[in-house]
Order: structure tokens, then C-alpha cells, then sequence
């Protein structure tokens, strides 16, 4: 079993509405987005999953988000863009792209700062 991960980030603007406090006013953030599949067994190349197309497959769906303001996007005019609702996001966007039955999308972090986040790991938790 192999966990393979691409880091990357995305700039944008929100504001949380009905939040008790200063997120409800619009501002901005540099999120860091890290997107991990798990892989049963390697290819004849000895790749879970090749970083190459994990990157081109992460960076389509992080142009979705970046230097946007989420709060205008479709996806987030019935959820707020909170760093879980963009964890959610982000791992739906992969899990649609991924069609190799070898490797599944297993987790998505998403961090705001350097010292809070979260991990999103699905609508049924960790898988296999
Ligand atoms: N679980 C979550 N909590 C919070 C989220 C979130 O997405 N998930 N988001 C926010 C806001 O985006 C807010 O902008 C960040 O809040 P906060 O950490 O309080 O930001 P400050 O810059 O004001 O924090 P200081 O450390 O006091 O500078 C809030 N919570
Ligand atoms: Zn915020």
C-alpha cells in the first residue's frame, strides 16, 4: 500500500457568512493543499501513481479555486467556503479525474496557516 502525495497552494478571498466574528467580513488567504492517493501496488515503471499526472490532475483543480472569490463559486453558495468545505471540494474534483482502478484519492489537507487545518478523508472516512 502506497499513500502518494502532491503539496501545493492556492490564493483566494471568502467570507464565512453567519460566522460570530471577523471571518463574516471579507478577506483573504494563501491555502496550503496537500492531495494524497492511495495506491494497492506499483506499475511496471514501479509508480502507485506517477507524481507528473497527480500534479496536472491537482493543478486543474486548483485553478477552480485560485486568486477566486470562493463565495462566488457554485459549489459554495450553499456551503461556505470553509477550509472543510474546500477540503471536500478539492477531493471530489480528484476523485472525478482519477480513472485508474490501482489508485483512489484517499485524503485531502487543506491548512490555512501554518498551524491550523484539517484533513478530509470522504463522506464514508478512510477507505481500504
Ligand atoms: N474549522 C475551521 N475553523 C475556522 C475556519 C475554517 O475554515 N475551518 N476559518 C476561519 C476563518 O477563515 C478565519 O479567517 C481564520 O480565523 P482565525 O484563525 O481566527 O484568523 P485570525 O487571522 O483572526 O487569527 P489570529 O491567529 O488571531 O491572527 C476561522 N475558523
Ligand atoms: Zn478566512
Amino acid at each position: 500500500m502506497y499513500d502518494i502525495f502532491i503539496d501545493t497552494h492556492f490564493a483566494g478571498a471568502h467570507h464565512l457568512r453567519d460566522y460570530p466574528g471577523d471571518c463574516e467580513k471579507p478577506h483573504g488567504h494563501n491555502w496550503k493543499v496537500r492531495v494524497t492517493v492511495r495506491a494497492a501496488k506499483v506499475d511496471k515503471c514501479g509508480m502507485g501513481m506517477d507524481f507528473t499526472l497527480l500534479k496536472k490532475v491537482v493543478k486543474e483543480v486548483i485553478d477552480l479555486l485560485d486568486h477566486h472569490d470562493l463565495n462566488t463559486l457554485p459549489y459554495f453558495q450553499e456551503k461556505n467556503p470553509s477550509s472543510e468545505y474546500i477540503a471536500e471540494f478539492i477531493y471530489g474534483e480528484v476523485r472525478a479525474r482519477l480513472t485508474d482502478d490501482n489508485h483512489r484519492i484517499f485524503s485531502v489537507r487543506v491548512l490555512e496557516t501554518d498551524t491550523q487545518g484539517l484533513i478530509y478523508y470522504g463522506p464514508e472516512g478512510p477507505k481500504f
